[in-house]
């Protein structure tokens, strides 16, 4: 257990001193974190396992491998996990086999286990995904039973060379043949080729193909189906199917991103992927309820990558709050010691938001998969799907909100970090580059952006005509009898700021759309000509979301008083720090003055004084192991220099004194010029 190690696990003097006066009880929050005791204790329980197996070790540091041992290795150690907890009886009360592999990796551990991409990922994510939300119950009882035991292996193929927003633009063709009772998938062009999916290179045998619907000269538009692209044992290319890796990317290098390409492929009508739409035997399309609903598994992902992002955070803000913690720098007073960085005011300013943003991250996250569960409930029922916009906004808002400021955390705790935050041994710079895509990857963000501006302008019109609205807009009722001031600056104060704030600059844009349609713009030139302003009002939207969700998640804990007090002014920093770099928008509104953006910027540093003393106390609770963090400068010891020192000797470069390198190039150069 986590807080019995503290009492006997070595510790450098700085952190022993930062331990020794914890005024909350920690495991109670890593039980918030991992959803509840019996998941704290199963997460314990497969590290143990995990990490004491030699196996699932590396053999010399990922970053000295080329690509195609990275490849290897993380394939390796991918199957090598299948197999254990296939088989291992310790794993059986956890569910055992298939169950304890998707719920590891479902959770930080497959960080530990894969450190820059896994070719399984998309496998026991999207695929998964799809064959379990997509498929009928008669094609899951066929498909799922071999992919969770790993009989095949497959991935999510969307995405083409010439588009991957514009779904409906999509190129490759499914024309179904009823006299064969197939259909024929194929790539008319070069844009047409899959372009992406992770896995795809050379690990998966079976994909999800989007591709569009053609039946008897009719388009119907995206539609999922299941195809086979390599032979089941010599896993060779199956004919008409063109396939391979499409090179280095910033990150992610063992996920073995693909290309496809298909000429005329035949499979069987049946593949098509069946729960929402279907096409019959005789070529009868069967609709869906909604035409989205063929959009799911990106939903899901959406939800996923919230988990998956605050996961990366809460990584990088326990090595960037460790280190400072035991980073001593400068003087505070002329002629003292130096003191710890984290002593620093502006250094408090980097870590501390970024804790809590852990927390706020946490619940809404937390809000918006129980909406998704909820939506998905509502669909296997049959009954209606008025949620859906309201999921699809809220997880396009969300996913964009995190993904961005994720990155953009983790680039502030490596700078935090000074120069060695530049080293890859202390894990920052790749856990910044395995976070960044999320950026870009299931629905770019100013993209999604749009969706949530689409959403809001829909909403604010409704709500202009006394309409219904979805739970996250209800606020829009009010808002033409609501003054713009707010007068108190509690926190439910400044929830209702950014309401009004969102209600503002809706009524400006919603004018200007006006304007241009009267003036005779098309809309969506007229959209067009206001979406900067679109996405700046549907990011202080996500942000009112989650102040909101992060208040009304303390009004119900019912933990110790200890925990309740810390978190109340993690939430209370959250609000702070997200008014006080949104003050612009705040005070133009109308919203605030600019004497209670003095109170509020004042409020902040007693704040960061005030949880200063728990910093360290903070992130350990999250709970990581020093495997999870894999970092010279995060490690629970917080022996930084040793271990920078022994990560340096690891370099091939100090295997020998002299290099060849050197006889071949300088020595010639410097004998030159002797
Ligand atoms: C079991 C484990 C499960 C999950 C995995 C868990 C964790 C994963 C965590 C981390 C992942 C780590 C590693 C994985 C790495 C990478 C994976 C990446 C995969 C991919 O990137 S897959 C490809 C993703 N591609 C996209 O996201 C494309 C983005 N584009 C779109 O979504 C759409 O094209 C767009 C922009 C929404 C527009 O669509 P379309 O043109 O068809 O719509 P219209 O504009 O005509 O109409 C809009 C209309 O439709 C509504 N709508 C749109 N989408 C949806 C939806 N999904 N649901 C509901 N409604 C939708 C929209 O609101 C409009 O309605 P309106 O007309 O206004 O009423
Ligand atoms: C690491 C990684 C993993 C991936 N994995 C997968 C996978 O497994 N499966 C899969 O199918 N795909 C995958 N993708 C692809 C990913 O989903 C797409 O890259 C993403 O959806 C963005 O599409 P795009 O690349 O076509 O960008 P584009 O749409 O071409 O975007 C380029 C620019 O154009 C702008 N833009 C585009 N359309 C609009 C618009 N309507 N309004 C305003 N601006 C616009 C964007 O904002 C952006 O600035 C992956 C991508 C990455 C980076």
């Amino acid at each position: 257990m986590a807080g019995k190690q503290v009492q006997v696990r070595f510790c450098v003097p700085d952190l022993q001193k930062e331990r020794a006066n914890c005024s909350f009880n920690k495991e109670e929050i890593t039980n918030i974190f991992d959803g509840g005791e019996h998941n704290t204790e199963t997460r314990r329980k497969l590290q143990n396992i995990i990490f004491s197996d030699p196996n699932l070790q590396d053999p010399i540091p990922p970053d000295y491998m080329s690509h195609e041992q990275r490849y290897e290795n993380e394939l390796r150690k991918a199957v090598y996990v299948m197999k254990k907890f296939m088989t291992d009886p310790q794993l059986q009360d956890i569910g055992g086999g298939p169950e304890a592999i998707k719920w590891m990796y479902n959770s930080i551990l497959r960080h530990a286990i894969h450190k820059d991409g896994n070719p399984l990922m998309l496998h026991f994510g999207m695929f998964l995904g799809a064959i379990m939300g997509q498929m009928s119950e008669e094609q899951q009882a066929e498909w799922l039973p071999k992919a969770m035991s790993g009989e095949i292996i497959g991935t999510y193929t969307q995405t083409e060379l010439g588009h991957g927003t514009f779904l409906r633009g999509l190129e490759t063709t499914a024309t179904y043949d009823p006299v064969t009772d197939e259909f024929i998938i194929h790539s008319p062009t070069i844009t047409a080729t899959k372009w992406w999916p992770g896995g795809l290179g050379k690990t998966s045998s079976f994909a999800v193909v989007m591709a569009q619907l053609h039946i008897r000269g009719q388009n119907y538009g995206p539609h999922p189906f299941v195809v086979q692209l390599r032979e089941h044992v010599t896993h060779a290319s199956r004919p008409g199917i063109t396939v391979g890796e499409i090179g280095p990317r910033l990150g992610l290098n063992s996920n073995d991103n693909g290309f496809l390409r298909f000429d005329n492929v035949r499979i069987p009508r049946t593949n098509m992927v069946m729960k929402h739409s279907k096409v019959l035997k005789d070529g009868t399309y069967v609709k869906p309820k909604s035409a989205k609903l063929s959009y799911g598994v990106m939903v899901l992902t959406r939800v996923g990558i919230c988990y998956d992002v605050c996961w990366q955070l809460m990584r990088a803000t326990t090595i960037a709050t460790r280190y400072a913690a035991v980073r001593h720098q400068s003087e505070l007073e002329v002629g003292e010691a130096e003191p710890q960085i984290i002593e620093y005011q502006t250094q408090q300013y980097k870590v501390l938001p970024m804790i809590a943003s852990v927390y706020a991250i946490w619940f809404a996250a937390d809000t918006l998969r129980h909406t998704y569960m909820e939506v998905q409930k509502n669909i296997n029922k049959g009954s209606d799907l008025d949620l859906l916009p309201e999921l699809h906004a809220s997880s396009c808002a969300l996913k964009a909100l995190f993904s961005t400021d994720v990155t953009d955390g983790i680039s502030v705790m490596r700078l935090g970090c000074g120069g060695h935050g530049y080293l890859a041994s202390s894990n920052l710079p790749r856990i910044y580059t395995s976070t960044t895509p999320s950026q870009t990857y299931e629905g770019e963000n100013t993209v999604l952006w749009l969706q949530v501006a689409r959403f809001l302008i829909k909403s604010f019109r409704e709500a202009s005509k006394g309409g219904r609205l979805q739970p996250s807009v209800a606020y829009f009722k009010n808002h033409q009898t609501q003054t713009r001031r707010i007068t108190d600056l509690s926190n439910s104060g400044l929830v209702s700021g950014y309401e009004r704030s969102v209600l503002s600059m809706l009524e400006a844009v919603a004018k200007q759309l006006q304007q241009y349609s009267e003036e005779g713009m098309r809309y969506e030139h007229a959209w067009n000509a206001c979406s900067v302003r679109l996405v700046n009002v549907a990011k202080v939207h996500a942000r009112y979301i989650v102040c909101d969700q992060f208040v009304k998640a303390l009004a119900k804990y019912e933990g110790s008083s200890g925990v309740r007090q810390i978190m109340d002014q993690l939430c209370r920093l959250y609000m702070i720090y997200s008014v006080t770099n949104d003050q612009g928008i705040l005070l133009k509104s109308g919203a605030l003055t600019p004497d209670q953006c003095n109170l509020l910027e004042e409020e902040l540093g007693e704040l960061l004084a005030a949880l200063r003393p728990e910093a360290v106390n903070l992130v350990d609770a999250f709970d990581l192991h020093d495997e999870v963090l894999d970092s010279t400068l995060g490690a629970w010891d917080g022996d930084v220099y040793n271990r920078l020192y022994n990560e340096a000797m690891k370099s091939p470069l100090n295997k020998v004194d002299v290099p060849d390198a050197y006889y071949k190039y300088l020595q010639p150069l410097m004998k030159s010029n002797l």
